[in-house]
């Protein structure tokens, strides 16, 4: 099937012309309609000049598993990945090479699905304190709420600090970094940042200043108190190279930053997606109620396994609205991917968003359908053909820690509460790095009977 490397290879379909054309216009309408453009006009390949770069978008599980499995050494993290260096620095989400893989290796075992057990209660708990203020029905702008508790386990679990009085500004200035990031790469300033400064610069500008302090500040608290404990950033702290050499402060600070990014906004966003579509669908929140029911109990790290329907709620939410809805890559060398020669220096756009909503792999796929899970899915697709957490070496760190957040948040919430939407259409899209949902998500809670 695939062409020797110096014949032309089988033409590239893609927009040039009018198409080109239509494809911008789906750009400034915003990055999903493009991708979804690209998809709907070129099927699962296409390829085009953008923005200076030569961009392919694979929809096609095969040439996917080529791009982040097979092939993987061959591609690092795409261009506009890299843009985050400017707020993360050089963590595990941006690095390549050697850096990442010992600081890979000096993570990993924190986040192991055996070792994150410990965290389960802390998760159970926070949840609780937050649904405590809640009373007999409360009507809230659910995905702040969901912003501000994710991130409250994250440092209390990775960090061993529970840091309330920071907890705010670090949150804020995430935010902040994130909408400036949103509008360098996500809006027509894309085209004329390297000659003039976004108006959002000064705001970026800030955010990093508040967060080198806050987070300079939380790990020189940690390295004065290395009482022991379970948290990822003490093993980062403690961690020597072969030469004996600790890690130094701006790395310490690249991958605790990363961590909060990745972290918090991604799990808030999937906890969010989870209530509003149940509030939306009462037959599948009436299931969930009755599973837990069933259940009673405290629960535990174990929660997936033991609430299989809630479960298969998460994947759903997550198969609708992926946190991580797209994933990029950039080619190192030349390389072939199915039948296609991608050049060196080519930028690759895989579209998790689109790939989770083809019917080719998920019957009627707009639907909101838990049980479509219940009976061994997962395994009939081909591997990437669902994949919220990435996959290859580069998957995502947190999976495991992610998905018993998620579980356990979800039990909690609705093991006392009936959620309700209190909006009056469905939920706009914002993406940015993250699926955000376009302001906030209105939501009753009210105390089940
Ligand atoms: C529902 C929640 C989450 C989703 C959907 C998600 C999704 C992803 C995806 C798709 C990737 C791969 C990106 C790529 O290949 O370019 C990734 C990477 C990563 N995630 Fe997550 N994530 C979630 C939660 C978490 C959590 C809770 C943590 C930390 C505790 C975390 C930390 C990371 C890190 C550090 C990476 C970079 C890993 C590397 O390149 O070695 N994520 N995530």
């Amino acid at each position: 099937m695939s062409s020797p490397p110096d014949s032309p290879g089988p033409e590239v379909p893609g927009p040039s012309g009018l198409t080109m054309a239509m494809t911008l216009r789906d750009f400034a309408r915003g990055p999903i309609p493009m991708i979804e453009g690209l998809q709907a006009r070129f099927g699962d390949v296409s390829r085009f000049r953008f923005a200076g770069s030569t961009m392919w978008q694979f929809g096609d599980p095969q040439l996917i598993e080529e791009v982040m499995l097979r092939k993987a050494g061959e591609f690092v993290k795409d261009k506009i990945t890299h843009e985050l260096d400017d707020l993360v620095g050089q963590g595990l989400l941006t690095s390549e090479g050697e850096l990442w893989r010992r600081q890979r290796k000096l993570a990993a075992p924190t986040l192991q699905r055996r070792h994150i057990q410990a965290y389960a209660e802390a998760m159970v708990r926070f949840t609780r304190a937050m649904t405590a203020e809640w009373g007999e029905q409360s009507d809230r702008a659910f995905h702040h709420d969901s912003m501000e508790l994710t991130l409250r386990i994250v440092v209390k679990t990775l960090f061993n600090l529970e840091m309330a009085h920071e907890i705010d500004r670090i949150g804020r200035a995430i935010e902040d970094g994130m909408d400036a990031f949103h509008e360098r790469v996500h809006t027509m300033w894309r085209f004329i940042k390297d000659y003039v400064d976004p108006p959002l610069q000064p705001v970026h500008n800030r955010a990093v200043e508040t967060l080198d302090d806050v987070i300079g500040e939380l790990i020189r608290e940690r390295q004065r108190d290395q009482s022991p404990g379970d948290d990822l950033l003490l093993r980062l702290i403690q961690a020597r190279d072969d030469e004996g050499h600790a890690m130094s402060d701006r790395q310490l600070r690249d991958e605790a930053l990363t961590i909060f990014l990745a972290g918090h906004e991604t799990t808030a966003l999937a906890i969010t997606y989870a209530l509003y579509l149940l509030a939306n669908h009462p037959g599948a929140q009436q299931r969930v109620h009755d599973e837990l029911d069933l259940r009673g109990g405290d629960l535990g790290a174990n929660a997936a396994n033991d609430l299989p329907y809630l479960k298969a709620v998460a994947q759903e939410a997550l198969r609708l609205y992926p946190p991580a809805w797209i994933v990029g890559r950039e080619a190192l060398v030349d390389v072939e991917v199915g039948p296609w020669r991608v050049e060196k220096g080519d930028q690759v756009i895989i579209p998790t968003f689109v790939v989770h909503r083809n019917e080719r792999f998920f019957e009627d796929p707009l639907r909101f359908a838990p049980s479509r899970w219940l009976d061994g899915l997962e395994k009939r697709l081909p591997r990437f053909a669902y994949f919220p957490f990435g996959g290859g070496p580069r998957v995502c760190i947190g999976n495991h820690f992610a998905m018993m957040e998620l579980v356990l948040v979800l039990a909690t919430i609705l093991g006392e509460y009936r959620v309700e939407d209190l909006s009056e259409s469905a939920v706009e899209l914002d993406p940015s790095v993250t699926l955000r949902p376009k302001g906030e998500v209105p939501l009753r809670f009210v105390r089940r009977a």
